[in-house]
């Protein structure tokens, strides 16, 4: 992989664990949305995600609390909606500023990243979550900032992460011939997805379980990844 000049990382699952998005993250926002979207309801970016996610829906007329109760219920479903992820964006700040949380990094993301940053090499993240959300997880997380390691982030507003185009868009953003472009995720789809693009790929299995690949490098953490 010595052709490698940039690593793209998806978060859940990958430098993160879906138990720490699914048993703090979600609760959070669902807790915290029907309130946070009434007291901010009159400012332009939350107006703008709520008319989105109206859209999304296909709603020709919605009361607020009938979107309120639609996004609630996207949370349940964990629904890749870019109207919601936003949402969820600006009250996970909250969380995060007020000590609520710090964000989950499996025990040598923290360490494998700072070195492949020393390494030379540039740090992506691609995830569905919003970007302010990417960089509000790495910027509290339980390894301290990790901001500075990173030079950019791209969220489904770049395009959906099943979608091969994503992937195009991205190496033209970041500069470089996909081939020299290493993605990390959980799921195959994306990494399908990725590697059509034309970029490398490797595919996180986190115990417990089994590694076994599936189309893709498969490595149970970053410490097994050779860039
Ligand atoms: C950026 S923290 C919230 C992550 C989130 O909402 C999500 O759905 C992450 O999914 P992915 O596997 O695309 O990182
Ligand atoms: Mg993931």
């Amino acid at each position: 992989m010595s052709d490698i000049r940039a690593i793209l990382t998806d978060i859940e699952g990958t430098t993160s664990s879906i138990d720490f998005v699914k048993d703090v993250l979600f609760p959070y926002a669902r807790t915290h949305l029907p309130a946070y979207v009434e007291t901010h309801a009159d400012t332009p970016e939350v107006q703008h995600w709520l008319h989105e996610a109206a859209k999304e829906a296909g709603f020709v007329e919605a009361s607020r609390t009938e979107i309120i109760d639609l996004l609630v219920r996207w949370i349940d479903e964990d629904r890749k909606s870019t109207a919601l992820k936003a949402l969820q964006g600006m009250i996970w700040r909250e969380g995060y500023e007020s000590g609520a949380y710090v964000s989950h990094m499996y025990p040598e993301v923290a360490a494998r990243l700072r070195a492949w940053h020393e390494q030379g090499l540039a740090l992506y993240v691609y995830s569905s979550g919003s970007v302010p959300a990417q960089k509000l997880l790495f910027g509290y997380s339980e390894n301290g900032d990790l901001t500075p390691l990173f030079s950019g982030y791209f969220d489904t507003q770049t395009g959906h992460k099943r979608e091969v185009d994503s992937y195009r868009r991205i190496a033209e953003a970041i500069g470089l011939p996909p081939a020299q472009v290493l993605f990390l995720s959980d799921i195959r789809e994306e990494l399908d997805a990725a590697r059509t693009a034309g970029m490398r790929t490797t595919q996180l299995v986190r115990p417990p379980q089994p590694l076994s690949e599936n189309g893709h490098p498969a490595v149970a953490d970053f410490d097994a990844i050779a860039p």
